[in-house]
């Protein structure tokens, strides 16, 4: 319990480092509003004295008449522009915070890749809906609480040197708002921060069982994951309402402290009506003032669920903003060839567990191809994730062309590197853009031979739009062979020095085999590869030497075909 508390303290106060960090960077984005704010209060407090005059004129018991009128109607005027500007400055401040930051959670999810293993629904409501989250903290919060305490402020001083028992209820009336807030507000916060971590969860939840929809109705499950999403959500919509509880309440509290004031400056200044007042004009204004006075406790009132939400969200974005820097060099340019070469590697992806790999060795001179054997879970995959960068090792080096790996950018890392998986994603949309994701600014002719080298035109040729036929995501609409062939288009078409291809043939008929490994054998000619591998066929079809894995450690080697 204890350590729940100190891990929300720390949470809580990442969050609020990250909206510090957030307000530097969006300079005087964020002050504009704050200053169109004072403008609109500042003339709704001209507009209040103006129309004082003319009341007491009225009431002949002063000399207002129509240039009060007018001068009030044109402030009338001015305030409605410039709280059009402000809205305009707010929507600003707002879009400019939401578009650096979704670029740099994308950025920090990119980098991270599949070393993050959080699920992909809830991947993408860190990006979506947890910064738009954000938004409102900019665009309505900041300027609301900052306007809350500088006019109120300016108006009670004002009032105070004319008369100071209506100065003294103002300023009982408005410290009551906060604490009221704070009354109602208490663990909203926490509320809030909870909030977010089961949209996220619902998020994940949903995706993932959207994704295996088919696995679901053929173990007749569906209604069963219904009822468990149902949960889910019900567990959403208590903490929402927790969270919009405390707006209600807050406002409604705030409604009867306006009144009540009204209604005492009313009765301390009724004399008005009995013609015998001293400074009719200044008390009449500082009765006519006071819905200027609560206007900005209202504005923070009502923000105030969003700057709860919003420090919910931060809070949940910022570890994944913290380690979202990758240190490193950048490349001059990608190297022709290398040659790559590993000591004594080791890599644990969580204690307690035997590591992936421990104490790996091995060299691979420029231009070969090495073919990766060992049992499943004998760590293959785990040299490939390290050598595209989404991992480092615990220990040891891996060099390409003698320098060390770790000290390049992994996005750098993966420059030099063409990867093909056992499943490759394939996006919705034409097979020609599938295999222009590896680069887009290939040209058709590129693609066309990329097609051609993987074996691709070899089943596009018999489709009537051939490789503009569009496919599903996933590969809806694709064969595993022939997703397989597409992913090797991919790797032609970028053009890497170094190709890793992780089970490139798994589970593909004899047939559909011989083909994807012929288009392997012309991606791996000229260029360093290694390819992890189960197949007999590929170990006996592919040139190279034979490098077999057992529990994370080299336990043999032997030349393959073509040796
Ligand atoms: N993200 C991860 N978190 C924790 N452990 C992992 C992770 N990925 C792999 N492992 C573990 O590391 C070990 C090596 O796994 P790896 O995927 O590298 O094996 P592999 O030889 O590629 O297996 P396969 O041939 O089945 O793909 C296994 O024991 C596996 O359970």
């Amino acid at each position: 319990m204890a350590e729940a508390g100190q891990f929300d303290r720390a949470a809580a106060k990442a969050g609020r480092k990250l909206l510090g960090q957030e307000l530097r960077r969006l300079g005087g984005r964020a002050w504009l509003p704050v200053v169109l704010g004072l403008a609109v209060a500042g003339a709704g407090i001209a507009q209040a004295w103006l129309l004082a005059s003319l009341v007491a004129g009225l009431l002949g018991l002063g000399t207002g008449g129509w240039p009060e009128l007018i001068g009030a109607a044109a402030l009338a005027l001015l305030a409605a522009a410039l709280v059009s500007a402000q809205e305009i400055a707010q929507g600003a401040a707002g879009r400019a915070a939401r578009a650096g930051l979704r670029a740099r959670v994308f950025a920090a999810l990119l980098a991270a890749g599949p070393a993050d293993g959080r699920a992909a629904g809830e991947k993408a409501s860190l990006a979506v809906e947890q910064v738009e989250a954000l938004d409102g903290y900019f665009s309505r919060w900041l300027p609301a609480a900052l306007l809350a305490l500088m006019v109120p402020a300016g108006i009670i001083v004002a009032v105070w040197v004319f008369d100071w028992v209506s100065g003294l209820v103002l300023l009982v009336m408005g410290m009551l708002v906060p604490v009221f807030m704070a009354v109602a507000g208490i663990g909203a916060a926490r509320a809030s921060r909870r909030q977010f971590d089961a949209l996220a969860r619902l998020s994940g939840r949903f995706t993932d069982r959207i994704r295996g929809l088919s696995t679901l109705v053929q173990f007749n499950r569906a209604e069963d994951e219904a009822v468990a999403l149902g949960a889910a959500a019900e567990e959403l919509r208590t903490r929402t309402m927790r969270v919009l509880r405390v707006a209600f309440l807050s406002s409604g509290g705030l409604e009867l402290l306006a009144a009540g004031t009204l209604a005492y400056l009313a009765w301390r200044h009724g004399s008005l009506l009995g013609h015998n007042h001293p400074d009719a004009v200044t008390a009449l204004w500082c009765i006519l003032v006071v819905p200027a006075f609560f206007q900005p406790l209202r504005n923070f009132s009502a923000a105030y669920h969003e700057a709860q939400s919003a420090r919910g969200a931060a809070a949940a974005l910022a570890p994944l903003l913290a380690d979202a820097a990758p240190q490193g060099l950048a490349l001059e340019k990608v190297p022709p060839l290398v040659a790559l070469s590993c000591a004594d590697v080791k890599l644990n992806y969580a204690a307690g567990r035997p590591p992936a790999l421990d104490g790996l060795s091995f060299s691979l001179p420029a231009g070969e191809t090495l073919l990766l054997a060992g049992a499943s879970g004998s760590g293959k995959s785990s040299l490939l994730a390290l050598l595209l960068g989404f991992r480092r090792p615990d220990a040891g080096r891996i060099a390409i062309n003698g320098q060390d790996i770790t000290r390049l950018r992994p996005a750098e890392l993966r420059r030099m590197v063409a990867h093909v998986g056992q499943r490759p994603h394939i996006f919705a949309g034409t097979i020609a853009e599938n295999i222009a994701f590896a680069r887009p600014e290939a040209g058709r002719a590129a693609i066309e031979a990329a097609a051609e080298a993987a074996q691709v035109l070899a089943f596009t040729d018999h489709l009537p739009l051939g490789l503009d036929t569009p496919v599903g995501e996933g590969g809806h609409g694709l064969s595993g062979g022939q997703a397989q062939r597409v992913g090797l288009a991919r790797a032609f078409l970028r053009e890497a020095p170094l190709v890793l291809l992780d089970e490139p043939t798994a589970s593909l008929d004899p047939g559909t085999e011989g083909i994807v490994l012929e288009a392997i054998r012309k991606l791996c000619m000229g260029r360093t590869a290694i390819v992890a591998t189960h197949s007999a066929a590929a170990l006996r079809g592919l040139p190279g030497r034979v490098l077999v894995l057992e529990n994370g450690r080299a336990s043999g080697r032997r030349a393959a075909a073509g040796e």
